[in-house]
């Protein structure tokens, strides 16, 4: 279903994900428009009707003259539309602008900057038109492969948490923590050989984070004194941590005081590679899997604009 209208540099083009979440999409849609006439926001819609349809979806918006983006869904929707963007030639990324109408189970990026999880309330903050230029992150996996994130990645427990997530997220925000449960019992930590600013690090890893906003997993928090805009990535390197010292540490995980924990380290940097040596764990990117083994991680300084609060 889509639906376009003349468009004028302050029309929207809205991308919806009626698979997000586990609400009413219906009722959520019938929301949404009532609140974008209410706001006079001058706006085109398109569905997703498949997985990833939505960078299609962005390229065509941007080629037909449209500068401004909602996405409308969760943290996988916003992270494709993101890709959709960093991926296309017809315009600079910096001159587009990216709302979020969050309808997702996790919904991570937009707790960094305090956007509520509310129909009514992120359109508000849409409407006001304040913005931030924001880096990207760029994932290269073994395959060659480059993969845009808006958020946080990783490799290790993480990434084995999202891969069990799939068939979870049925049970909603919940899933997260039986997927981290999950993990906790049957994920084994492998060696990881880290590069990064001329230091090589090679040690026993539960898994390695790389930040541009702060929250992931469904609220915990593994980086802290995050900057979204100075072109750095922050690096959280959880070692040789135990089923014992998560769990005592629960609290920590959720609050990012597990940063100070003795095997943790963090670090900043615009670039890291990470070389798993004894498995291939999945790498995750926003909450999406995006393939496995080795991975390379660079920064788009500044790259697109989002509207926050
Ligand atoms: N029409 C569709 N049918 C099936 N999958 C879709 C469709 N449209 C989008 N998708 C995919 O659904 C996936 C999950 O969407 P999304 O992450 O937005 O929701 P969520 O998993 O509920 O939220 P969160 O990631 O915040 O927990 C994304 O990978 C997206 O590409």
């Amino acid at each position: 279903m889509s639906h376009i209208d003349k468009i004028n540099i302050n029309s929207w083009f809205i991308i919806a994900n009626s698979t997000s979440g586990n609400g009413d999409f219906s009722k959520q849609w019938k929301e949404i428009q009532q609140n974008l006439k209410h706001k006079n926001l001058d706006y085109s819609f398109a569905f997703t009707q498949f997985s990833k349809h939505e960078v299609d979806l962005v390229q065509n918006a941007i080629n037909k003259g449209f500068r401004n983006i909602i996405s409308v869904g969760g943290d996988g929707t916003l992270h494709n539309v993101v890709n959709g963007i960093m991926l296309q030639r017809y315009v600079k990324t910096s001159e587009l602008t990216i709302g979020v109408i969050p309808l997702g189970t996790g919904n991570d990026w937009i707790k960094t900057y305090n956007i509520p999880n509310n129909i009514e309330k992120s359109i508000e903050i849409i409407s006001k038109k304040k913005t931030i230029l924001q880096d990207i992150g760029v994932l290269k996996t073994e395959d060659n492969q480059l993969t845009y994130f808006n958020n946080v990645a990783g490799l290790g427990y993480d990434g084995y948490i999202v891969n069990k997530l799939k068939s979870l997220k049925k049970f909603g925000a919940i899933s997260y923590l039986l997927a981290g449960i999950y993990g906790l019992l049957f994920y084994k930590k492998s060696i990881f050989k880290i590069i990064f600013n001329d230091k090589v690090i090679e040690t026993n890893c539960l898994m390695a984070i790389f930040g541009i906003c702060k929250f992931s997993g469904g609220g915990m928090q593994f980086t802290e004194n995050v900057n979204t805009s100075d072109g750095l990535l922050d690096i959280t390197i959880a070692k040789n941590l135990t089923f014992l010292d998560l769990v005592l540490n629960l609290p920590k995980l959720y609050s990012g005081k597990i940063v100070h924990h003795k095997k943790v380290a963090t670090y900043k940097t615009k670039q890291i590679t990470v070389i798993p040596q004894t498995t291939k764990p999945f790498i995750q990117a926003d909450g999406e899997l995006v393939g496995t083994g080795a991975v390379s991680v660079e920064i788009v300084e500044k790259a697109v604009n989002f509207c926050v609060k």
